[in-house]
């Protein structure tokens, strides 16, 4: 594949000044929807002026607000009365919710009707849309139904995993040798070499998979990789006081997981996240399901992502392919919207909650991802007939 301008330099050499020219902040003081370019609500932040005392950081920046709002509440805490009238209302607004957002299953004969005579690309992310959210992220495994519904849809379209995960973690949990796999938030690819020719040595790697098949490696972040190495320690260092803090090395970006911590702790974690990472400025945060991502600040993302695979695959700039994107998380919405603005498929977002988003079509949880996975199979086998 040819990578163009926008592919071949992910790297921004001066995220300061970039982000500071956009919004006239330091980029570690972006929370996710104010660093991934949707700027359209208005929301701006300023540094505070006066030295911050203790947790003012993480209260002034919005870390906090972000970090409340990040995941819907666990079903378990549903219990008593008071919260299920609580979530009567939930429901009424969830129904109206998909009047925007309708349900991928009950508009799948549009879909199809539309996907007729395409070829269909499907992407999808992992945690929260094919395995469902636990409190314990190395124990996210995915159902074996769930497993043979994604491999029948890698028999009849090219599929791909789309994670913040790093790529062997992702792969191990899958377990399919016959997809394509993306690891932290799609900065580490592993991909198709058919289409794929470029001069762009210092991303790219010619490798094998576990398969001993020829694959092409895309690391635009790989100067990275000691940074994160480093900031990874120095987070496992000062959250091991915090009780439940758990801390992941994705490779190119890192996590800090605080489902698990007491809620009253929240701000001590998004403290002490903002106080490492203050001293890195070309590392930024993003935020995910009850979790802190710490990623660095080059223009790449799943949607670029996406835009990469389909262009290995040899389906970008047509108009008969169709790709179809699942996905629970903000990360997702940078596909979501790759999709939306090229005009081209439909992005799904699975959630059991109303929320906005760039995807068109939602479906309520990853049991309903099985339902649409084996739909579309159906369908194939029945226009292939
Ligand atoms: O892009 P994804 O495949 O959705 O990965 C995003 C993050 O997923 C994992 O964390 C989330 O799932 C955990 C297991 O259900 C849950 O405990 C956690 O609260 C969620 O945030 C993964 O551990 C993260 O590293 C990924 O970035």
């Amino acid at each position: 594949m040819e990578l163009k301008s926008s592919h071949s330099s992910p790297v921004l050499t001066d995220p300061i000044s970039i982000n500071k020219s956009r919004l006239g902040i330091h980029p570690n003081l972006l929370s996710y929807a104010q660093s991934g370019g949707s700027l359209s609500s208005g929301k701006c932040m300023t540094i505070p002026r006066k030295k911050p005392g203790k947790l003012d950081d993480v209260r002034s920046n919005g870390w906090l607000d972000a970090m409340k709002s990040s995941s819907p509440p666990r079903k378990k805490l549903i219990k008593d009365f008071n919260i299920e009238v609580a979530a009567d209302d939930i429901d009424i607004s969830y129904c109206s919710w998909m009047i925007k957002y309708p349900s991928a299953l009950k508009s799948f004969e549009k879909i199809s009707k539309n996907a007729k005579n395409k070829k269909i690309a499907v992407f999808l992310d992992y945690d929260g849309t094919l395995s469902p959210i636990v409190d314990d992220p190395d124990r996210a495994f995915m159902p074996d139904t769930m497993r043979s519904a994604v491999r029948d849809v890698a028999k009849y379209f090219p599929t791909a995993i789309i994670s913040g995960r790093s790529r062997d973690k992702v792969y191990e949990l899958v377990g399919l040798t016959e997809l394509y796999y993306a690891g932290s938030h799609g900065m580490d690819i592993m991909g198709p070499v058919s289409h794929t020719e470029s001069d762009d040595h210092t991303n790219f790697t010619r490798s094998t998979d576990q398969q001993g098949k020829e694959v092409n490696l895309f690391q635009p972040a790989r100067e990275f990789i000691p940074m994160i190495d480093e900031v990874f320690k120095n987070l496992v260092e000062n959250t091991k006081g915090i009780k439940g803090a758990i801390v992941e090395n994705h490779k190119f970006c890192a996590s800090v997981h605080y489902r698990n911590v007491e809620e009253k702790n929240w701000p001590t974690v998004a403290q002490c996240v903002h106080d490492i990472l203050k001293d890195y400025p070309r590392l930024r945060l993003t935020h995910g399901r009850k979790v802190l991502e710490i990623r660095p600040v080059i223009d790449w993302n799943k949607g670029k992502a996406v835009e990469f695979l389909l262009e290995s695959l040899g389906l970008s700039d047509r108009d008969d392919v169709l790709p179809i994107y699942i996905g629970d998380d903000k990360s997702d919405e940078d596909a979501f919207r790759v999709l939306r603005e090229g005009s081209r498929g439909y992005g799904i977002l699975v959630s059991s909650m109303p929320k906005e988003s760039k995807a068109f079509y939602s479906l309520r949880d990853p049991s309903e991802v099985k339902k649409f996975l084996k739909a579309l199979v159906r369908w194939k086998k029945f226009e292939e007939a």
